[in-house]
């Protein structure tokens, strides 16, 4: 099995990255865990204490979970891995059953902060877009996908995301093994991962 961790900033392309190089890949070989996926269960909070939550913060996800996912795909077991909504800030009820395949691929803003996740990655990646870049698809897509309004972005960007980014995330691109720059579409890093993957997949 070949895991490979893809880190970077919000809205820097983690998941465009994600499906595009999982697109040109043999279906049934590849699968996609989200760091989404694993933040806490906080059904014990109200609604009103759940969104004053940082959720840039690493503290924020149940590493410990997820940790132990990767350590049962790498062992050939089967996983049901939680299901989160944006809309309700809290896990759903729901489980994707999830089964090993040849490729795991593990995409989260905070995933290259965990010394014992980093471990299990067999390759390393950081996608890089510049601040404005990332703050502007943000705000669209929070807006657009997570019923989210601009103030509330603009504040939470000022607030957690800026300096969550600059404390935790951004640090972590010196454990990448490769960095894709992604201001814009790009297509030329994706096909060389794409062959990584391939040449792994023979
Ligand atoms: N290179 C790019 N140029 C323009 N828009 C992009 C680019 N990459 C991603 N987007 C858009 O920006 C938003 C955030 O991208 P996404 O892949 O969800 O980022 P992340 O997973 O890192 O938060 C999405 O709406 C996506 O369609
Ligand atoms: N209830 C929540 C939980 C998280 N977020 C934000 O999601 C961002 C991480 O997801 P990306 O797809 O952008 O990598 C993170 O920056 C959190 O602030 C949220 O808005 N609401």
């Amino acid at each position: 099995m070949l895991i490979i961790g893809i880190a970077g900033g919000t809205g820097s392309g983690k998941t465009t990255v994600v499906n595009q190089i999982v697109q040109e890949l043999p279906e049934g070989e590849v699968t996609v865990i989200s760091q989404d996926s694993y933040y806490r269960d906080n059904s014990h909070l109200s609604y009103d204490e759940r969104i004053k939550i940082n959720f840039d913060h690493p503290k924020s996800i149940d590493f410990e979970l997820l940790c132990k996912h990767l350590e049962q795909l790498k062992k050939g077991e089967t996983i049901e891995q939680p299901v989160y909504s944006f809309v309700k800030h809290n896990r759903t009820s729901d489980k994707v059953i999830t089964h090993p395949r040849k490729v795991v691929i593990v995409e989260g803003i905070l995933i290259l902060t965990h010394p014992e996740i980093r471990q299990l990655f067999d390759i390393k990646i950081f996608v890089h877009a510049d601040s404005d870049e990332r703050l502007i698809r943000r705000l669209k897509r929070d807006i657009a996908e997570r019923g989210r309004d601009l103030d509330e972005v603009l504040t939470r960007y000022q607030t957690t995301l800026k300096p969550m980014h600059q404390q935790f995330i951004e640090p972590t691109k010196e454990y990448a093994d490769i960095i894709i720059p992604y201001n814009r579409y790009n297509n030329v890093a994706i096909d060389i991962v794409r062959s990584i993957i391939n040449q792994r997949l023979v």
